[in-house]
């Protein structure tokens, strides 16, 4: 790319594997061609290829579920204590899959990606919605050879494509973990996107969506202010109040001074880690996709759509978590004939206690993981 800030799309060897996927005939209109999957792959797989897990990464996350950080990974990988030997998700039993979601900017076809003409696609990148992400998903397995997921894991928006691939393809897989998240995508997630696109589609620098061409940072202002506004819905009033309290940061006082509160910095300090690891136009396509999910749609409504579930499935709330309520969580196990009972993780952090509590997260994936048969080791 050749601006859009400081992002960037990361060291291309790494540890990443590309995956050619074709052409994808789109939900909402059109189609996408020559779309390419970046992913990962830990462990081995098995003769019988049934010992596979897919772990589907939330809103920014990408493909580095584990491992420390790299040039292309300026963070070390977001579920890190849960991949490896002895760890939940066991690499010598499991062969772990993560890809870059659709849409993406770490290596999976994205707005800044180029189009057919070699230029990015910018505005002409086609509205995705998370049955397109699952599309991509189930292709790349096709590619894997993998016909059934021992388990298909995810929080966040994870979840919302792990739903989706439980009731798209109900054959493909044995097991699933939903954290986190929702059938639907309430009015209230809704709301809480409409400032954070505008904010992006505000900034000059957005160029209507067409930067990645241009001399200049980018629309970093507008995907700041998104940060901003999406992270305070990732943590619990309590928290903030707990940990930041009415603190300023530094000496310069805040009230008629220039001074900034303790949890304004904390703000300012993740819009400007995000700039440097995400791009503006895969951020709008991705909460776009997350507004249009809904089971439920075409398949005579969310009740309908749940009861084709046929895994045994497993689903955790976050007890503090205001933006994805405990409640949304509740009606997934209700309306799921194969749910387990409604799992709790207990966190002061609200919906982030999902990357944050790997040590209950993975009580739980191990329960997923116990359940899945599985030919050989
Ligand atoms: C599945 C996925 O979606 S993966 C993508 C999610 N990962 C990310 O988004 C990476 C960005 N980080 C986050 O979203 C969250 O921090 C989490 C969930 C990953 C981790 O949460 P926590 O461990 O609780 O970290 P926390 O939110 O407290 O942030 C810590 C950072 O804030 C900084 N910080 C804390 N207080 C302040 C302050 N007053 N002023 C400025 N910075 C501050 C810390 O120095 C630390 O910086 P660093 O991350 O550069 O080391
Ligand atoms: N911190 C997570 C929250 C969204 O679920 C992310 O940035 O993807």
């Amino acid at each position: 790319m050749a601006a859009g800030g400081a992002w960037s799309a990361g060291d291309p060897v790494g540890r990443r594997h590309f995956a050619d996927v074709g052409t994808l005939t789109l939900e909402a209109r059109g189609a996408l061609p020559d779309v390419t999957v970046a992913y990962e792959t830990w462990g081995t797989l098995n003769a019988a290829r049934d010992n596979a897990v897919l772990v589907l990464h939330a809103l920014t996350g990408d493909s580095h579920v584990s491992g420390p950080a790299t040039s292309g990974h300026p963070t070390a990988g977001w579920w890190d204590a849960l991949v490896g030997p002895g760890r939940a998700l066991d690499t010598d039993q499991w062969f772990v899959v993560a890809p870059n979601v659709l849409g993406g900017c770490q290596g999976t076809t994205g707005p800044a990606s180029p189009a057919p003409d070699g230029r990015a696609w910018g505005s002409r990148f086609p509205f995705l919605t998370v049955r397109d992400q699952v599309a991509a998903e189930a292709r790349l397995a096709d590619r894997l050879g993998i016909d059934s997921w021992a388990s298909v894991i995810g929080g966040s928006m994870g979840g919302m494509r792990v739903l989706e691939w439980a009731v798209t393809y109900p054959d493909r897989l044995r097991s699933a973990v939903v954290l986190a998240s929702t059938a639907y995508a309430t009015a209230e997630q809704i709301a809480w996107c409409e400032p954070q696109l505008l904010a992006i589609r505000a900034d000059a620098q957005w160029a209507g969506g067409d930067y990645h061409e241009l001399d200049g940072p980018g629309p970093v202002a507008g995907l700041g202010i998104a940060r901003r506004i999406a992270h305070v819905t990732y943590r619990s009033e309590l928290e903030l109040a707990e940990r930041f309290g009415r603190s300023a940061q530094g000496d310069e006082q805040p009230i008629g001074g220039s001074g900034r509160y303790a949890v304004e910095s904390y703000l300012d300090h993740h819009a400007d880690k995000l700039h440097r690891r995400f791009d503006a136009g895969s951020y709008v396509v991705l909460t776009e996709a997350m507004n249009s999910h809904d089971v439920g749609r075409g398949r005579s409504g969310v009740q309908q759509a749940l009861g084709r579930v046929t895994c045994d499935l497993y689903v955790a709330s976050v007890d503090s978590d205001r933006l994805y309520p405990p409640r949304l969580s509740e009606e997934i196990v209700a309306a799921v004939p194969t749910a387990r009972p409604l799992l709790t993780v207990s966190s002061p952090y609200g919906h982030d206690g999902f990357l944050i509590e790997t040590s209950q997260v993975g009580e739980v994936v191990r329960r997923s993981l116990a359940s899945a048969r599985v030919s050989a080791p």
